[in-house]
C-alpha cells in the first residue's frame, strides 16, 4: 500500500513540476492546447499514460483547456504515484504540447 507523503515531501516533489499546483489533498495543472481536438488528444495520451502505470487523473475538458488533478484515492491524499504520473505526462507529451500550450505556461 503507498503511503501517503508528508508536508516537507509534498513541498519538495512539487517545487521539481513547473506548472502543478498543490490543492488540498490533491495538485493540479491546467493545460491550453490550440484546439478542441487537440485537447482530446491529449487527455487520450494522458489516458495510456495513466493505464500504464494504473494511477488515473480527473480530467476536466473545456473546449481547449484541460485541467488535469490527482490524488491517490485509495492512500486518501497525495503519494509518490501522483508525482510520477505528472511528471510522465509533463514528459511525454512537451514535445506536441508545442506552442499552444507553452505559451500560456505560467
Ligand atoms: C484497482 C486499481 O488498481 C485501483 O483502483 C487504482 C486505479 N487508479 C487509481 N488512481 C488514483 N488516482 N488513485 C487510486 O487510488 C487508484 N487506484
Amino acid at each position: 500500500m503507498v503511503q501517503r507523503l508528508d508536508e516537507a515531501a509534498i513541498r519538495q516533489r512539487l517545487a521539481a513540476l513547473p506548472g502543478w499546483e498543490r490543492t488540498g489533498d490533491a495538485i493540479r495543472r491546467t493545460y491550453r492546447l490550440a484546439t478542441f481536438r487537440d485537447a482530446v488528444f491529449f487527455v487520450n495520451a494522458v489516458a495510456a499514460l495513466a493505464e500504464g502505470m494504473n494511477h488515473h487523473p480527473d480530467v476536466d475538458i473545456r473546449y481547449r483547456q484541460v485541467t488535469l488533478t490527482l490524488t491517490t484515492h485509495s492512500a486518501g491524499g497525495l503519494t509518490d504515484r501522483d508525482f510520477e504520473l505528472a511528471a510522465a505526462i509533463d514528459r511525454h507529451t512537451a514535445r506536441w504540447r508545442g506552442a499552444g500550450e507553452a505559451a500560456s505556461a505560467p
